[in-house]
């Protein structure tokens, strides 16, 4: 467990973390999120003591232990021009006195047959694995994963995302990862902080991130033809109340609960072409950052 309590960083006058509080559970994969310069990559210094800071950040081993029970794994690494994959995996080896088996442990990440190529050679799918597997050399408690999958395509970063899964599941350990890309965010997080301009705006699950912006506010659309386009404050305006209008087109936000009578009033007008849309996590993310998507997919302020 790590547990952060009033966490407040400046660099000369600029307040990068704002009195900041959440907690890690072990076992957990736990995401950072937010925009640049959000706060995140500072907030992970602090968290490895890399830099001076105010508050308190509480592990559940003492202080002195920290880079033997925390591994962290930057965006990209640099490894020593002409450096194999077998030269690089001993030297972490020897440099940690692990006693793991790297042969073992290349084989579990289909990396074996890469054992003697010279790490530069590597495609970038193919280096981000070395550098989870790098992260489990010392048996870590907790790793951390800064901005990890930006680069790769989609096929690599899923791949990346399986591995990540298999290191939390297969080998116990806490997982902290900051992202910019919500759907792996999604997949892989139990929770969630989002950080804006170093502050803590939501905490949760996916899910409750979502009930806590949202509620239970659900949208629909729907055409109705024969319709003068623009016509303001038409009966069925009236009737629905909080109705907003694109020509023959309505849009309705709307409590879940109020679905059936909804339904039944748009079938009462005719309407057509009808799209209910549950809110999602992306659409909380943008919400939280004053954003919102309309209906032809265009972001917008609120
Ligand atoms: N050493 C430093 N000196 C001065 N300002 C810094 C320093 N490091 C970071 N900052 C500033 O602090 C803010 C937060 O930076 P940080 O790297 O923590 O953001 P981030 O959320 O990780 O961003 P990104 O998603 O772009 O990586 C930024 O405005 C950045 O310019």
């Amino acid at each position: 467990m790590i547990n952060i309590q009033n966490l407040s960083k400046s660099y000369g006058r600029k307040q990068v973390l704002k009195d900041t509080s959440f907690t890690v559970n072990n076992g957990e994969i736990f995401a950072i999120l937010g925009h640049n310069g959000a706060g995140k990559t500072t907030l992970i210094k602090c968290i490895m003591k890399l830099i001076p800071y105010s508050g308190e950040i509480d592990y559940e081993f003492p202080e002195k232990d920290i880079y033997k029970n925390i591994s962290l794994q930057m965006q990209s690494s640099v490894y020593e021009e002409g450096a194999k994959v077998y030269e690089i995996c001993n030297l972490y080896k020897q440099l940690q006195k692990s006693d793991i088996d790297i042969d073992e442990l290349l084989d579990e990440f289909d990396l074996l047959s890469f054992k003697k190529s010279n790490i530069n050679n590597l495609s970038g799918g193919e280096k981000q694995k070395l550098s989870i597997l790098l992260t489990l050399i010392n048996k870590p408690k907790v790793i951390i994963f800064d901005e990890i999958t930006t680069g790769l395509d989609i096929v690599a970063r899923r791949k990346v995302w399986g591995l990540i899964k298999k290191v939390n599941q297969e080998y116990n350990t806490t997982i902290i990862l900051t992202s910019h890309f919500l759907d792996e965010v999604e997949y892989l997080a139990n929770r969630i902080v989002i950080l804006e301009k170093g502050e803590v705006t939501l905490k949760g699950s996916v899910g409750e991130i979502v009930q806590q912006t949202f509620g239970n506010k659900k949208k629909i659309s729907f055409v109705v033809p024969n319709l003068v386009p623009n016509l303001k404050d038409g009966p069925l305006e009236q009737e629905l109340g909080n109705v907003t209008r694109d020509g023959n087109r309505f849009i309705i936000e709307y409590d879940a609960e109020q679905e059936a009578e909804i339904l039944e009033k748009i079938k009462e007008s005719n309407g057509t072409d009808i799209y209910i849309k549950n809110y999602s996590f992306e659409d909380a993310f943008l919400k939280n950052l004053g954003y919102v998507i309309n209906e032809k997919g265009e972001i917008t302020h609120e």
